[in-house]
């Protein structure tokens, strides 16, 4: 591995702030296996994990080598439990608004062990992190989060929704359209390599996601080591009528004990590259026999279901929420890479308690959706932290929901115009 990030040098400011707390701040040294197990093992820890065996281990240690992988270290206590903290990190293309994707810096894996908590750790780690992607040049940092209480203060916003679904499929029935491709049953070592492709051209046509490395790809396509129930993991494909490969499902059914005909199936990942192919795998799932209820998470709020099927009070929202969230570290880098529905002015005035990117912005944008952001004096039509602007940066509707808890202030209309886009932004994978 030769990225950049990975041969960065740790912050130093977050190191000398560890270091007055007596803990120690280093990068995990990947060729060493013991301590590469180490640091997996209190990742694990951290979110109440089982401890992995020895095989997911191994398998973790392949599969996540591309990261940069960051320990803090108690040496006054015993060397087995010695790693305290964890955050993983690297860079990868984030697709935002328009043509062109956008290198972001991603965060995942922030743990602190149950026994150090709430002693500033993650407070050392977090600003660190966005220190490391700034002087690496990256314009924005991008994580999804087990709690939405913990990272606005460092200035991230949440930037795409996600959907959960309970379906009752039997009573749902299907209306949807009649599709003339083919579903056939696979297996991942068949179809790993086509599968990998149609997530990246599926995410590649839709703001808000992320290039997938192969950890994450292989999530959505078969049970990692350890998983539960990866004995009923079952993959199948659809293709389109010319045998083109347009998307696939992956699903697990259990249940059925106290009726054989009442099994719940779990959607693992749903993918397609077109709408037939969408249509073609919800209505397996729906027309399944055996079962009775169907369930699916990190769908997008425009989920076209509820039209595909006779009932639509049968195919329920169990739940919308905040999943990618989104801290801009460069305002101009970010709000020219990306494009705009609609053309117009604006001055934005972005609070940056941090220090990384606050200041006063004029963005023009041309008729051609182009846009050009400079410095200006200019008096602000409109005022935010820098999380709001990372709220409204993937072109979700969030501007009238900010603007009436005081979070965006002044010309809220216009600055709604200029970044929402018509399709809401989608996240379809946790990392
Ligand atoms: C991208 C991801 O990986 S998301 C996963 C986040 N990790 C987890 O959920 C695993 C379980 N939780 C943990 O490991 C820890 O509690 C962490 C990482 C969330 C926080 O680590 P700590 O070192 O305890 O945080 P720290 O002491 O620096 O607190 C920072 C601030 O966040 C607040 N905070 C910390 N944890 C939480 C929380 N779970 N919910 C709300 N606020 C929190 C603290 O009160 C503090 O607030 P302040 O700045 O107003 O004083």
């Amino acid at each position: 591995m030769t990225e950049p990030y990975l041969s960065q040098p740790i912050d130093e400011t977050a190191a000398a702030k560890l270091r007055e707390a007596g803990l120690r701040l280093s990068l995990v040294d990947t060729s060493d296996t013991a301590a590469y197990d180490a640091w997996l093992s209190a990742d694990a820890r951290g979110f109440h994990a089982k401890q992995p065996s020895a095989a997911a281990l191994a398998q973790e240690r392949e599969l996540l080598a591309h990261r940069r992988l960051t320990a803090v270290h108690d040496d006054a206590i015993p060397a087995s439990a010695g790693i305290v903290g964890t955050v993983s990190s690297w860079a990868a293309p984030l697709t935002v608004p328009g043509p062109r994707p956008l290198d972001a810096w991603l965060i995942s894996s922030v743990t602190v062990s149950p026994t150090h908590r709430r002693r500033g750790i993650a407070s050392a780690l977090l600003p660190g992190q966005l220190r490391v992607a700034k002087d690496l040049g990256l314009a924005v940092a991008a994580l999804t989060v087990s709690e939405s209480t913990i990272y606005g203060r460092w200035g991230f916003g949440p930037s795409t929704f996600a959907s959960s679904w309970s379906i009752a499929p039997r009573r749902a029935g299907w209306i949807g359209p009649k599709t003339t491709g083919r579903l056939s049953f696979t297996t991942p070592d068949e179809f790993r390599e086509t599968s990998r492709e149609l997530l990246v051209r599926q995410n590649e046509a839709r703001a808000g996601e992320i290039r997938l490395t192969d950890y994450l790809a292989e999530r959505q396509i078969a049970p990692l080591e350890g998983t539960t129930d990866a004995e009923r993991y079952r993959l199948v494909r659809y293709d389109g009528p010319d045998g083109d490969p347009q998307g696939f499902i992956t699903y697990v059914i259990t249940g059925g004990e106290s009726d054989f005909t009442d099994h719940t199936l779990d959607i693992v990942a749903l993918v397609s590259t077109t709408p037939e192919a969408n249509a073609a795998l919800w209505r397996y799932v729906i027309e399944m026999d055996l079962v009775g209820k169907v369930r699916a998470n990190t769908r997008g709020v425009d989920e076209p279901l509820p039209w595909l099927v006779k009932d639509l009070r049968q195919a329920q929202i169990t739940g919308v929420q905040d999943h990618l969230w989104t801290r801009i570290l460069d305002v101009p880098a970010a709000l020219e890479a990306r494009r705009y529905e609609s053309s117009g002015s604006i001055v934005l005035d972005v609070e940056d308690s941090l220090g990384f990117t606050g200041g006063r912005f004029r963005l023009d944008v041309a008729a051609d959706g182009s846009a050009q952001v400079r410095a200006t004096e200019d008096a602000a039509d409109v005022s935010m932290p820098i999380s709001s602007l990372g709220s409204l940066y993937l072109g979700a509707s969030a501007a009238p929901g900010l603007a009436a808890s005081g979070r965006i202030s002044g010309d809220v209309e216009t600055v709604d115009r200029l970044f929402r886009t018509a399709v809401a932004p989608r996240l379809s994978s946790w990392f």
